[in-house]
């Protein structure tokens, strides 16, 4: 298998910043609207009609409502985060009993389990009840945990190689070697039911939208601090993947919350622009164009989250590559850098488009790192971000050298949740507590200040480290 080559995160930044400046992106520079999209007068609006209340607000409306919310209770989860066991890469659900360490094992493949699929759908009766002796499923990342398999094997990692976006497998065996980690994300392991996200006096985040959302929370009590600024470009919010609801709907078998788009309108907000929140479209290909022309004539920018990696289903690469499509400049490289490797770029009919990867942390990370910059160009401002400030690595435990993609070893950067404490010259950094959990728990977001970006070879204490403020 040959390494893949990804970008730095610089290289990636002037990729989407040229996509702004691009010939074929000729919807740009519409005039900034007046304030916001909600009416004064509605009773929900934190800002008026008599300053500042303290308001139940939906989340939806507490995502668009700007900086400067203060909470007025404490935020609790109401379910875990994951809610299910479910896959983290797109590969093959095995039994480990059934692969020895270092020798290939040939298993039989028994079905098929998408992200948004209940458990055991695609498995017929006799593999529904659990999997057998020397059998597999094929599982897309975000696809429940089939009954019986305790580990998920990448699809590069094995016979098959790679899915074909689009296309069902046909393969009847598949042959592979026990992988390096179980690639399985534990119900609850994130966030625990119950936990307090964030008490009541503190100010409401993308984070906290985020994780409030993935744990079953539809409402914060919360008050408005400073006025703000009107908003200057439009960028529309679209969120793809079949397991996707809506914040407050029934759930479901397989279902999640759709996060990712309140998460990125209060990320876009914040970054002085006016979301328009699409929400989520299905893994299918139809339904992403039919979305993206929709949205397309009235927004300067548009940022998609989800189906850019090695799915069979990952309906963004689908569209980017399909013959006759109506984007211009695709690019699907990826940055070397975790979480977030997965991106694609695009002009789609004049408007420049961001596709970041789906898992939550990765799409408020390279959020941050890409689109933040993008919105600022688009202002006319001084793109902000990477590089933009130095700090130092506080005394705490620091990932070391050796980071692996999912494509093999590489020279990734980890992008580490921080927390700024007071240092005897420049700014000291050390990782938040939820980072203990991995990089992709949410809890660990909500404690950061900053992104700090660990070069491949590891921090340890009293490192210069680059720091890109939250
Ligand atoms: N075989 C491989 N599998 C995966 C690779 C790889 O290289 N080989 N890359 C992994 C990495 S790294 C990432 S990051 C993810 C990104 O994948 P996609 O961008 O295609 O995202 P999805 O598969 O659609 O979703 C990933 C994950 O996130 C959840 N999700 C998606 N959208 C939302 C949303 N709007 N709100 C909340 N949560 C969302 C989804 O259910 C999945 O669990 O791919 C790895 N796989
Ligand atoms: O989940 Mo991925 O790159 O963003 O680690």
């Amino acid at each position: 298998m040959s390494e893949p080559r990804y970008r730095t995160i610089g290289d990636h930044v002037a990729a989407v910043l040229a996509r702004v400046g691009s010939p074929t992106a000729v919807g740009r520079a519409r005039p900034a609207r007046p304030d916001g999209t909600r009416d004064p007068r509605d009773p929900r609006d934190p800002r008026g009609p008599d300053g500042p209340v303290a308001l139940r607000l939906p989340l939806d409306d507490a995502a668009v409502a700007g900086p400067g919310l203060v909470l007025t209770d404490d935020v609790v989860a109401v379910w875990p985060v994951p809610g299910f066991d479910h896959a983290a890469v797109d590969g093959y659900a095995v039994r480990l009993a059934d692969v020895p360490a270092e020798v290939p094992a040939t298993l039989r493949v028994v079905g098929a389990v998408r992200a948004g699929d209940p458990g055991s759908a695609g498995l017929g009766p006799a593999v529904g009840q659990g999997l057998g002796a020397a059998q597999a499923v094929r599982v897309m990342t975000g696809a429940p945990l089939p009954p019986g398999a305790d580990a998920v094997v990448p699809v590069e990692a094995t016979s098959t190689s790679a899915f074909i976006p689009g296309v069902d497998g046909t393969e009847t065996a598949v042959t592979l070697t026990r992988p390096r980690k179980d690639n399985v994300r534990r119900r609850g392991e994130d966030v625990a039911a119950g936990t307090v996200l964030r008490a009541r006096g503190e100010v409401v985040s993308p984070a906290l939208i985020a994780a409030a959302a993935a744990a079953g929370v539809t409402g914060l009590d919360a008050r408005r601090g400073a006025s703000q600024a009107a908003p200057g470009p439009r960028v529309a919010v679209i969120s793809t993947g079949s397991e996707l609801r809506p914040a407050g709907t029934r759930l479901g078998p397989g279902g999640i919350v759709d996060s990712n788009s309140l998460m990125l309108a209060a990320i876009v907000r914040a970054a002085g622009a006016e979301p328009v929140r699409r929400g989520g479209v299905p893994d299918d290909a139809a339904a992403l164009r039919a979305a993206l022309d929709e949205v397309a004539p009235g927004v300067d920018l548009i940022v998609t989250t989800g189906g850019v990696s090695a799915g069979a289903w990952d309906v963004v690469r689908q569209v980017l590559t399909a013959p006759g499509t109506p984007a211009a400049d695709v690019d699907l490289t990826g940055v070397a850098m975790r979480p977030g490797r997965p991106q694609g770029l695009a002009v789609w009919r004049g408007v420049p488009w961001i596709a970041l990867p789906g898992t939550p942390v990765a799409a408020f990370v390279a959020a941050h790192l890409f689109v933040r910059p993008t919105i600022a160009a688009l202002r006319g401002a001084a793109p902000t971000g990477v590089g933009s400030q130095s700090a130092v690595a506080g005394s705490a435990s620091w990932p070391g050298p050796g980071v692996h993609g999912c494509g093999g070893p590489g020279e990734f950067t980890r992008v580490v949740p921080v927390r700024a404490v007071p240092g005897p010259e420049r700014l000291t950094v050390v990782p938040t507590a939820g980072t203990a959990r991995g990089g992709h728990a949410l809890s660990a977001l909500l404690d950061a200040d900053a992104l700090a970006l660990v070069p491949s070879g590891g921090a340890r204490p009293g490192d210069p480290l680059e720091v890109v403020p939250l």
